[in-house]
């Protein structure tokens, strides 16, 4: 019997799932599945496994993580040309994308007392944590064999010295109610720092990385000796880069000038997850929506090349942030920096940001291949740097399920339920 591996990254609007076989050291992808558009109906799925290929089809009544689950373990298990899974008892393990892990530093099997205290986290990841519990609970109900394990954002962040990771508030208050930066994107930050070692041939433990995680939601992590030392995100996915919808950082008093209701509840708060305005606000009505009308920084990119001014703008808010923080992780590191990786959908495809950023760090001895970085090949790590330049400059296709899975394969003993 193979070893059956599916990794659950539950956003907030779309399910995304892969099947692995980790019979084998390395996981195998079998199969990716996704369901998206839950927020904006009808919602749509895409499928890959092998020659076979399903894009953007609409899907009619689905509702909610719990729908969009129940659809995807059909569509798997009923899929003939998917032999290693053909009933939900295949399942061994399902991991599940956790933004919010609070002090957990490292993957736990959820069980009763695990689930009720992420449940308890939820409030601190508004627009991640509810929707991955949803789906704990789905698999729990619909494949009972399956060992639930969490995979936590913030884990890889959990080597932050004290003087990154202390906001400078009472620290009897700060210490009872968890008040510190815990940083999150840590499943990319250990794909990128694991994979851009390998590419550079050397031990996880003497890489030094400057890496840019740009998606709906961004951050930027400075990587040293292979550990995070500083991250952008703090108590919350919502500090430091602006994001789709969010707003990064602004001045903590800003809320309270913006709007008279800032601490009253939100009509979008649900009996799972209480939120304020401030944060609905902050969270859900900013960032490039708000700002050009579409949350696509592919369309901001070209827009803003063709001379539209919000989008201009926008481009050039992230730009703005972005040096902020590469300039400070580079003193951080000293110098010492063996690569600025750039990942995530928008670091990924976004040739004129990398130029953007690329071009304003020249001065730290950062130089661009403009050839390769207009066209990077599909090779997971990727140089778009000049040769001969001081330091490197690389693209990464992160891939957080991989992540899990990897990380599950090599644990799977610890891991595992006991029978
Ligand atoms: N050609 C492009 N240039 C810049 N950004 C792009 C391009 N194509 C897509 N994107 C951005 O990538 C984002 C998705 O990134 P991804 O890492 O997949 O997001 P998520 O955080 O939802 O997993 C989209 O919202 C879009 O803004
Ligand atoms: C932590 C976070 O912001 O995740 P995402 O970018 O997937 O929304
Ligand atoms: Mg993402």
């Amino acid at each position: 019997m193979p070893r059956i591996i599916l990794a659950i990254n539950a956003g907030s609007s779309s399910v995304k799932v892969s099947v692995y076989d980790a019979s084998t050291s390395e996981p195998k992808e079998l199969a990716g599945i996704q369901v998206s558009g839950l927020t904006a109906p009808p919602a749509t799925l895409k499928y890959d496994r092998g020659d076979e290929h399903i894009k953007s089809k609409e899907l009619q009544d689905i509702k909610g993580q719990e729908g969009a689950f129940d659809y995807i373990i059909k569509h798997l298990t009923e899929d003939s040309g998917l032999d290693a899974l053909n009933h939900p008892d295949d399942i061994e393990f399902a991991c599940h994308r956790i933004v919010h892990g609070g002090n957990y530093d490292k993957p736990v099997r959820i069980d009763r007392d695990t689930y009720h205290h992420l449940e308890k986290l939820s409030d601190l990841a508004p627009l991640h944590n509810a929707g991955a519990l949803t789906i704990v609970k789905a698999v729990h109900e619909k494949c009972p064999k399956a060992s639930n394990i969490a995979f936590f954002d913030s884990a890889f962040h959990s080597t932050l010295p004290l003087p990154a990771r202390t906001y400078a508030i009472d620290q009897t208050i700060a210490t009872r109610n968890g008040l510190r930066k815990y940083g999150f994107h840590g499943l990319s930050y250990a794909f990128i720092t694991r994979s851009v070692a390998s590419h550079l041939n050397k031990p996880v433990e003497k890489t030094n990385l400057i890496a840019l995680h740009l998606g709906s939601g961004a951050s930027a992590c400075c990587i040293q000796n292979g550990h995070s030392i500083d991250t952008s995100m703090g108590l919350t996915p919502l500090a430091g880069l602006p994001g789709a919808t969010r707003s990064g950082d602004v001045d903590p008093s800003l809320i309270f000038h913006f709007t008279h209701d800032a601490g009253k509840l939100s009509p979008s708060s649900t009996k799972d997850m209480s939120i304020t305005q401030a944060e609905d606000i902050l969270n859900k009505k900013s960032g490039w929506q708000v700002l050009t009308g579409t949350t696509d920084f592919g369309v901001i990119s070209s827009k803003a090349e063709q001379g539209d001014e919000k989008c201009k703008l926008a481009f050039d808010i992230l730009v703005d942030r972005l040096l902020g923080f590469v300039g400070s992780y580079y003193l951080k590191l000293g110098g010492e920096v063996d690569a600025l990786v750039f990942a995530g959908g928008i670091g990924e495809k976004g040739a004129s940001l990398r130029r953007a950023i690329v071009e304003k760090a020249r001065c730290l001895g950062f130089e661009l291949n403009d050839g390769k970085n207009e066209k990077p090949s599909d090779d997971v790590v990727v140089s778009i740097g000049k040769e001969g330049s001081k330091h490197g400059i690389l693209v990464c296709s992160t891939d957080e399920q991989v992540e899990m899975a990897t990380q599950c394969a090599r644990d799977a003993d610890k891991l595992k339920r006991p029978e």
